[in-house]
Order: structure tokens, then sequence, then C-alpha cells
């Protein structure tokens, strides 16, 4: 993606950027010229990912459960220290388990929404009192799932990234006036380290339910991601972009 140096410098933090999507996202920016700090809750993971950055750019990484708010409030802490600012936050950190609703226990189901409506929240907050408000500037891309139809097998993820969507046109509105943008990417199925986690008989032949026939990839996802933190997006809003191939608009998804 050419990008005109449009993050030379800029300070970037990617939630779960230690696996999969998030490390793509990270990458992609690494190599656009900006500084990335990634995060996540297992250490080793984050250790082994930042070998592998390191020579695309300055890269540097911080523990942070996205559920506890001292966490977030270290990790905010970190960057202040560190660079002064922060310029981009890309709250990638997330996921959940496939489980019917009747199936579902009450500390399953509260432990997806703590994951991925809760944390997205609390991050997203911390990062625009400790720097964006302040500086009236800043770009916040969530990445939340395809949620077109309702996510059934995984209704839990399904009302948690609803909720984002719904938060992002909130925000939008709410800071547009401080110079502060916030927009969401919708990522289908991606082949990704997140992927694995599902059972075989799930995944197995998925692709076929995908119109255009394959699976996204992690740089699918950070591609989108990185458009929409960039000048060329910077009339773009409160706006939900899906990178699918399609899948929203077609067919079944899933066979229960
Ligand atoms: C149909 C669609 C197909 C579709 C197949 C294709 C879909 C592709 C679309 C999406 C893909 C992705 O998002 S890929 C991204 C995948 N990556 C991730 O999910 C990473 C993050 N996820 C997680 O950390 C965990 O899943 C999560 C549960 C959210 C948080 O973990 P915690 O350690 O906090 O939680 P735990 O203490 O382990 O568990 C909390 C409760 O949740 C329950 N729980 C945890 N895992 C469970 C499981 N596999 N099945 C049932 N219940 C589970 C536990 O039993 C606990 O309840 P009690 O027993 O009652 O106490
Ligand atoms: N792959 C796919 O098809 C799709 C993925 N998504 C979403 O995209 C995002 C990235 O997924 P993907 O890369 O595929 O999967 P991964 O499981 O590889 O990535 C999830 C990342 O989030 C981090 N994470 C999860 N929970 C927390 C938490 N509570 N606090 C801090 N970090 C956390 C993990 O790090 P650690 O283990 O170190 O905590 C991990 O690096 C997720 O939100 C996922 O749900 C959405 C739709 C489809």
């Amino acid at each position: 993606m050419i990008l005109q140096d449009s993050f030379q410098d800029q300070i970037v933090l990617v939630t779960g950027g230690g696996s999969g999507i998030g490390f793509s996202i990270a990458k992609q920016f690494l190599t656009n010229g900006a500084k990335v700090v990634i995060t996540g809750r297992n250490e080793e993971k984050l250790q082994k990912a930042i070998e592998k950055l390191q020579d695309a750019g300055e890269v540097t990484y911080q523990i942070c459960d996205i559920r506890e708010q001292e966490q977030i409030q270290q990790l905010a802490d970190y960057i202040k220290e560190k660079y002064g600012r922060l310029d981009i936050l890309v709250n990638n950190a997330g996921g959940q388990f496939p489980s019917l609703a009747k199936d579902l226990s009450f500390n399953g189901w509260t432990s997806v929404i703590n994951n991925n409506l809760n944390g997205t929240f609390y991050m997203t907050q911390t990062m625009a009192n400790t720097f964006f408000l302040e500086q009236k500037k800043g770009n916040i891309v969530n990445i939340i799932a395809n949620i077109f139809k309702g996510f059934p097998g995984m209704s839990h993820t399904g009302a948690a990234r609803a909720g984002v969507d719904n938060l992002t046109k909130s925000l939008a509105i709410e800071w547009a006036r401080q110079g502060i943008k916030i927009n969401a990417v919708a990522p289908g199925i991606i082949q990704s380290t997140g992927l694995e986690r599902y059972p075989k008989e799930l995944v197995e032949g998925i692709a076929k339910t995908v119109p255009v026939n394959e699976l996204g990839s992690t740089d699918d996802v950070a591609h989108a991601v990185l458009f929409l933190a960039s000048p060329y997006a910077k009339f773009i809003t409160g706006e939900t972009l899906y990178v699918d191939g399609g899948q929203r608009l077609w067919g079944d998804v899933f066979t229960l």
C-alpha cells in the first residue's frame, strides 16, 4: 500500500498485536514509518512477535489485559512517558468461542462481553482522556466481526460487536469537533491464528461459503485499517467497513 509517508513517526497502539490480524496491522504500520506499541496478555507471545517485527521499525510491547482498567492506565502512562503522545489506536484485541445461546454459562457470556465490548470501551475512553481529547487529534479503528445478519452460534460476540459498531457511531459524533475520528473494520473469515482455535469440523470447507471462494488474509484486514487511519480517509468517520469477500450479502455462513 503506498501511503506517501503518511505514518512517518506516528505513534500507533495495536492491542492484541502479538498474533494474527493485530500482528499484520503492526507490521504494516511499521513498514510505513510508524512507531508501534503492541499489547496482549501473554508475554511470551509478545516477545516472539517483537523479534519478528523489529527489523521493520521501532516496536515495543506492554502486557495489558483490556478488561483491566488499571493495566490500561499503566499502558497509557507508559506511552505518555515514552512518546508524549498517541496518534492512532487500533482496538484489535478480542475473541470468543462458539456456543449455542442455550448452552452459554453466565461466566461464558460475561467474559465475552467483557473482552469485546467493555474492554474496547475502557481502552478507548482511557486513550481519549489521556491523549486524543487534549491533543485535539486522534484516530481510532475498532476491529469487530461480520455481524450483518446477526451471529448465530456466537450470539455473545454478535451482541458485543454490535455494541462496538454503535459505540463507533456515537463517539464519532461526540468527538468530531475535537479532531478525533473513529471507524470500525468488520472482518469476515480470515485465515489467521485466531481461526486455528476453532474446531476443525466448523472451519473445514468454510471458504466455499464466501462469495469470492477464499478466506481473507490478515493483510487484507490490515490494509483496510491503514486506509481508515490514513489521510485518504480524512472525511470518513463513524463508518464500519466490511472486509468479508461479500459474505454478509449472500447465503448461509454457518450450519448450526
Ligand atoms: C458457529 C460459528 C463458527 C464459526 C467459525 C469461524 C468463525 C470466524 C469468525 C471469528 C473468528 C475470530 O474471532 S478468531 C479470534 C479468536 N481468538 C480469541 O478468541 C482470543 C481471545 N479469546 C479468549 O481469550 C477466550 O475465548 C475468552 C473466553 C473470551 C476469554 O478467556 P478467559 O481466560 O477470560 O476465560 P475463561 O476463564 O477461560 O472462561 C470464561 C468462561 O467462558 C467459558 N468458555 C471459555 N471457552 C469456552 C469454550 N470453548 N466453550 C464453552 N465455554 C467456554 C468458560 O467455561 C468459562 O465459563 P464457566 O465454565 O461457566 O466459568
Ligand atoms: N480471524 C477471523 O476470522 C476473525 C477475527 N476477528 C477478530 O479480529 C481480532 C484479531 O483476531 P485474530 O488475529 O484472528 O485472532 P488471535 O487470537 O490471533 O488474536 C487475538 C489477539 O487478541 C489478544 N487478546 C484477546 N483477548 C485479550 C484481552 N482480554 N486483553 C488483551 N489482549 C487480548 C490476544 O493476545 P493474548 O493471547 O496475548 O492476550 C491475541 O493477540 C479479534 O478481535 C477477533 O475476534 C473478527 C472476525 C473474524
